[in-house]
């Protein structure tokens, strides 16, 4: 049960990830109460999170299985609670096993103002990375029913 994208996490982000044009995803998150950090304001590493989860959707959307290694947030400008931040990533370049991708949050619209922005670099794995790491039961629970795990099941392309 993933905390950004999964339904089941009463506090999670239930972030939403769209196929975009190219290499490319969006997505949209409603800040929530549970959200908070300064009092008012969005917690800053909840929106790390944030471009962690949209970031890396294009490797699911591009069908290699990777992790975060390394993930670089500007926050640009505070983002109060009660909006929603406009998310738009896309695949920058592929090189070996690394994957560089980028993305940008956007205030209330996908054309609205600038809030932060992010790149990561992700690192391919195989898929056995998630057996021999997790922990046992919820890796069996996974392959006992893998439909119920939104990345294993097919890319949710424009609503
Ligand atoms: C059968 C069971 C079925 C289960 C199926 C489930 C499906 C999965 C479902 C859903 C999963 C996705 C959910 C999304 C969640 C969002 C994504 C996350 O939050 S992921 C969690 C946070 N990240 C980690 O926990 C990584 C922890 N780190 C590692 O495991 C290793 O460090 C890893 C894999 C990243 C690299 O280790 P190495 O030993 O494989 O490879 P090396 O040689 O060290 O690195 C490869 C290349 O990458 C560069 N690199 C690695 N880390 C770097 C860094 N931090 N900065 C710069 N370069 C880095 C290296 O310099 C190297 O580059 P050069 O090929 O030599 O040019």
């Amino acid at each position: 049960m993933c905390f950004a994208c999964g339904d089941e996490q009463a506090n999670g982000l239930h972030l939403r990830v769209f196929a975009a044009e190219g290499v490319a995803v969006t997505a949209q998150f409603e800040v929530a109460a549970a959200h908070q950090g300064a009092p008012g304001l969005i917690h800053g590493g909840l929106l790390t999170l944030a471009f962690d989860e949209v970031m890396g959707s294009l490797q699911w959307m591009m069908r290699i299985p990777a992790v975060t290694g390394r993930l670089e947030t500007d926050f640009l400008r505070p983002i109060p609670l009660g909006r929603t931040v406009h998310f738009a990533a896309r695949c920058r370049g592929v090189h070996g096993r690394k994957l560089y991708h980028c993305a940008e949050g956007r205030l209330d619209g996908p054309d609205g103002e600038p809030v932060a922005r992010a790149s990561a670099l992700f690192v391919e794995v195989r898929l056995d990375h998630f057996a021999k790491h997790g922990r046992a039961e919820e890796v069996q629970a996974v392959l006992d029913n893998p439909g119920d795990h939104r990345t294993l099941r097919a890319f949710e392309v424009n609503p």
